[in-house]
């Protein structure tokens, strides 16, 4: 009888918590809509591309997309042998087609192109988009790929953004292919020209002949490879069983002794990155992280904000990037380490995607990380422990409804 009764209140609990649940997020998605009808774009700084080198492979960082998609456009027109794409994004738009047509002229001159892009991430692209010209290799990520094998391996979606043309120039980053992300939206991207292409390459080759269907031909592997970079390439990738992109954050957090400057589209740290990072400010380490005003993904934004209170109220500084969605994916450490890559700073990044990431070892590009950060810092807003504890009940009350959802994104 109690236990019947305990059953019952759990099961109006869950379905009450739910229901709850979906009230906010359903406010919170009306009154974005409302939101970005008025909303202006204004313009953000950002620098012209830069390039240092690191060891011996020159890298190049970009801020702003157009820069970017110039860049990777002129590397595909510019092949000779092979270009390897892989994208979680392809928007039909201009700049989609624009890279269209750039990876079909490769082909029909006699280029070996092979396209990736994720079935999830496209469902809102017309289908017939990708209808691409038979010369080229094509493959749709589908999130259940690994549940196709023997023992099951774990499903997830490819959100990796990855440019490699004839083993010789590489590039990697936040950026997806869409003109909004070429004007509008402020993200990191990276350019490797030199030995580290290598391992870019392996990245694209070992990903798809792991994936490949019967009919793709297999890669051949890259065999130049070193063992002594300055540039390693971290890779999550669910159908191993492997996600080390998670580790290299906290691995990297707990060497910091003097700051951590972390750039961030989607911040839902799990309960042990906080603790790293409020254990690294505790040891005295400068730690910031930017993360947009108001991103794309209003949920986000909400499942964001749960952790802001640990953050703030242990020393953590939040930036609130203004006017304009920041979506790089990016750290700075004591002068010494960066990274640069694809992985948000949340479960389906950290444990749940295909992703890469470049850990950079050098002080010169530390440096010139750290100009990016406050260049970006100059187009943000503090938000202090004070402030933020000065939101309205109804914020904190939504907050708390939706918390539980934080492992899901
Ligand atoms: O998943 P990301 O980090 O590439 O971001 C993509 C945008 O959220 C698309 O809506």
């Amino acid at each position: 009888m109690l236990i019947g009764g305990v059953r019952t209140a759990v099961r109006w609990g869950v379905a009450g918590l739910a229901t709850a649940q979906a009230g906010v997020i359903a406010t919170l998605m009306i009154a974005d809509r409302r939101r970005r009808r008025s909303r202006q774009h204004v313009a953000f700084p950002t620098m012209p591309p830069q390039t240092m080198p690191a060891d011996e492979t020159e890298v190049t960082v970009y801020t702003k997309g157009r820069d970017l998609y110039d860049d990777m456009i002129a590397a595909i027109d510019a092949a000779e042998h092979t270009v390897l794409l892989e994208t979680y994004i392809w928007k039909a738009d201009r700049t989609g087609q624009r890279f269209k047509r750039a990876v079909t002229a490769a082909a029909e001159r006699g280029v070996a192109v092979y396209l990736v892009y994720d079935w999830f991430a496209n469902l809102v692209v017309p289908q017939q988009f990708f209808n691409f010209d038979p010369r080229l290799n094509v493959l749709r990520h589908r999130p259940w790929t690994g549940l196709r094998r023997f023992p099951v391996r774990a499903p997830g979606l490819n959100h990796r953004k990855v440019l490699v043309v004839d083993g010789a120039i590489g590039f990697l980053g936040g950026y997806n292919i869409g003109s909004e992300y070429a004007t509008r939206w402020r993200d990191t991207h990276m350019r490797l020209v030199g030995p580290a292409v290598a391992d870019l390459e392996n990245v694209f080759v070992d990903y798809w002949n792991q994936t490949r269907s019967k009919n793709h031909t297999t890669l051949a592997q890259p065999d130049q490879r070193q063992w002594d970079s300055p540039i390693t390439l971290a890779r999550n990738v669910p159908s191993l069983g492997v996600y080390p992109i998670r580790y290299m954050y906290l691995e990297a957090i707990d060497r910091a002794r003097e700051r951590i400057w972390l750039t961030h589209a989607y911040l839902i740290p799990d309960d042990d990155l906080v603790f790293a990072l409020v254990e690294a400010v505790e040891r005295g380490v400068d730690v910031r992280i930017i993360v947009p005003a108001e991103s794309n993904h209003v949920v986000a934004d909400w499942l964001s904000r749960v952790s802001y209170h640990a953050l703030l109220s242990r020393g953590v500084r939040l930036f609130l990037y203004q006017n304009a969605m920041v979506h790089a994916k990016t750290a700075t450490i004591d002068g010494v380490w960066s990274t640069i890559g694809t992985a948000n700073i949340d479960r389906l990044s950290l444990v749940g995607n295909y992703e890469v990431n470049a850990e950079v070892l050098n002080a010169d590009i530390a440096a010139m990380m750290e100009g990016i950060f406050t260049m970006d810092l100059g187009n943000c807003r503090e938000l202090t422990l004070e402030e933020w504890e000065q939101r309205p009940l109804a914020a904190k009350v939504s907050e708390g409804i939706i918390a539980p959802l934080r492992p899901l994104l």
